[in-house]
């Protein structure tokens, strides 16, 4: 398999344009690099050992290169359309604009410029993504900024806040794949290996660098960013607003998160309000709350945030050399992520970097599973329920903001709905851990979805498939005690290690 950070030895910040049609894509000169030494700009300075002044931050170094190359903008843009909307819509807003929702209620969605992205072919992506990837440059060394282009094409480099999220690991998970699927090419994208330890890194980066151009740049009234969640949302929030010194306040549902979770917004300075509601009823207040009040949502209802989100699909091809896998699964709750991957994997495909979209499989919980019982009637009549209680406690949902773009994502790649039962989940999470993982009870559905979908012949021995593991087990390690310990009730717990002591 490729390295994902396998950098070509004449590594040059311009990439090769190959172009059938070069008037069109004449002289590109993308994104170059200035070097210190030929750039009279920079400051003078005592020492040099890098390839910037000493008293200059990276930050800095940027937004000087950028300034010696104005043109590098190249007319790409961005802007938030209804969900769905026709290509010719006349319904679409800036995205300086604060708005969540279309005129009719719906969903909005972030669309691109394709005629502007696609001045450049697929090729030109690819090397330009490669040249970029796992670097430390302002700010293209975090994998979502790696993307800029697609994610916030006109953002100022100076407004960007990131903790350089994303570039995961995507391990091949050879014994479970061998011992339990009779598999040779399963992979797991470990998005919890994360700066707070889940997926949302990735999109929250792209809103809370949008929020600080609102608030910065363009002297928004915004005084804070706030989110209910399931605990992970609300990690993330937490930690972007606080690098950024933007308040944060988050409503979790009382006792249902775990403690680990729960520490995390406590530790970056936010306000965290405990309700004694699920993560449904703090859904609406907060939407009720961001109606009312000066601060901007922060949840997946936010299209913004699936901008970043996606680019854990382009990683994932990426780190496969542009190979499109067969499957990839995906846990899904408030359901914004599904689509997030589907979007990703649809412009690699659009604008020619690969020529297919693999199959998604949306991953639930049995105790949380309005897409799943959507999905089994046959797309008719979706009724939210109330989400029982469930070791995959952060996927616990039952009225998913994002139902019409998760339908959508599994409809148009041919895609399946699976869901997992409490024991089924649990078991797989710890045979997962008995090969070298230490998944979290979500990616335990993901993968307890991947066991039946093998067991019923629908995925095939050889098939390439990604298991994407959206946090890491160490925030959920109390899952793990009570297995371990077999405390749970009705549980027989197959797979138990035996947790004792030995005196000495
Ligand atoms: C760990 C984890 N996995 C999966 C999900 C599901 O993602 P989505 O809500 O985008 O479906 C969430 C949050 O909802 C999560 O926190
Ligand atoms: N699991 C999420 C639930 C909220 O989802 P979001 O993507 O809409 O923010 C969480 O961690 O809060």
């Amino acid at each position: 398999m490729a390295s994902f950070l396998s950098i070509s030895p004449s590594y040059s910040p311009t990439p090769r344009v190959l172009s059938t049609n070069p008037t069109r894509i004449s002289s590109p000169k993308p994104f170059t690099r200035i070097s210190c030494s030929s750039d009279s700009s920079a400051k003078t300075t005592t020492s040099s050992k890098n390839r910037r002044p000493a008293e200059e931050n990276i930050r800095e170094e940027a937004a000087r290169r950028d300034h010696a190359n104005p043109d590098n903008g190249h007319g790409f843009s961005a802007c938030y359309v209804p969900f769905g909307a026709p290509d010719d819509s006349e319904e679409r807003y800036s995205l300086d604009e604060i708005v969540y929702r279309s005129r009719s209620g719906g969903l909005l969605d972030v669309r691109h410029d394709f005629s502007a992205l696609k001045k450049f072919p697929g090729s030109y992506w690819r090397s330009l993504f490669d040249s970029r990837a796992g670097r430390t440059t302002w700010p293209y060394g975090s994998g979502v900024w790696s993307k800029k282009e697609w994610v916030l094409p006109e953002i100022d480099g100076d407004d960007i806040v990131s903790l350089f999220e994303g570039n995961s690991n995507l391990f091949w998970a050879e014994r479970f794949g061998k011992d339990h699927l009779g598999m040779n090419d399963l992979w797991v994208k470990h998005c919890g290996i994360s700066h707070t330890g889940s997926f949302k890194d990735l999109g929250m980066t792209v809103l809370v660098s949008q929020v600080n151009r609102l608030r910065r740049h363009l002297k928004r009234p915004i005084v804070g960013v706030g989110c209910a969640s399931t605990g992970d949302t609300s990690a993330a929030l937490s930690a972007y607003c606080a690098a950024a010194r933007i308040p944060a306040i988050v409503f979790l549902p009382a006792d249902r998160i775990s403690v680990a979770q729960l520490v995390q917004p406590i530790a970056n300075g936010a306000t965290v309000l405990s309700l004694d509601t699920d993560f449904d009823g703090c859904m609406r207040l907060i939407r009720e709350v961001t109606a009312e009040l000066p601060i901007y949502l922060a949840n997946s209802l936010n299209s913004l945030r699936l901008e970043g989100q996606k680019t854990a699909a382009i990683e994932i091809l990426q780190q496969f050399d542009w190979e499109v896998p067969d499957w990839v699964i995906v846990p899904g709750g408030n359901l914004g992520n599904i689509y997030a991957f589907y979007k990703g994997f649809e412009m690699c495909r659009e604008l020619g970097l690969v020529d297919r979209v693999p199959r998604l499989v949306c991953a639930q919980a049995a105790n949380a599973n309005p897409l799943y019982l959507y999905y089994k009637a046959g797309w008719t009549d979706f009724k939210p329920i109330t989400a029982s209680q469930t070791f995959a406690s952060a996927i616990q949902i039952g009225d998913p903001v994002s139902i019409d773009r998760a339908v959508f994502a599994i409809r148009s790649t041919d895609g399946i709905v699976e869901e997992a039962t409490e024991e089924e989940l649990m078991d797989a999470m710890a045979q997962a851990d008995r090969t070298g993982m230490f998944a979290c009870p979500h990616t335990g559905v993901a993968l307890a979805a991947l066991i039946k979908l093998r067991d019923r012949g629908v995925i095939g021995p050889h098939d390439r498939t990604v298991v994407v593991s959206t946090a890491h087990g160490l925030k959920f390690t109390q899952s793990k005690v009570d297995y371990h310990s077999q405390e749970i009730t009705d549980m027989s717990c197959r797979v138990v290690s035996l947790i004792g002591t030995v005196e000495f």
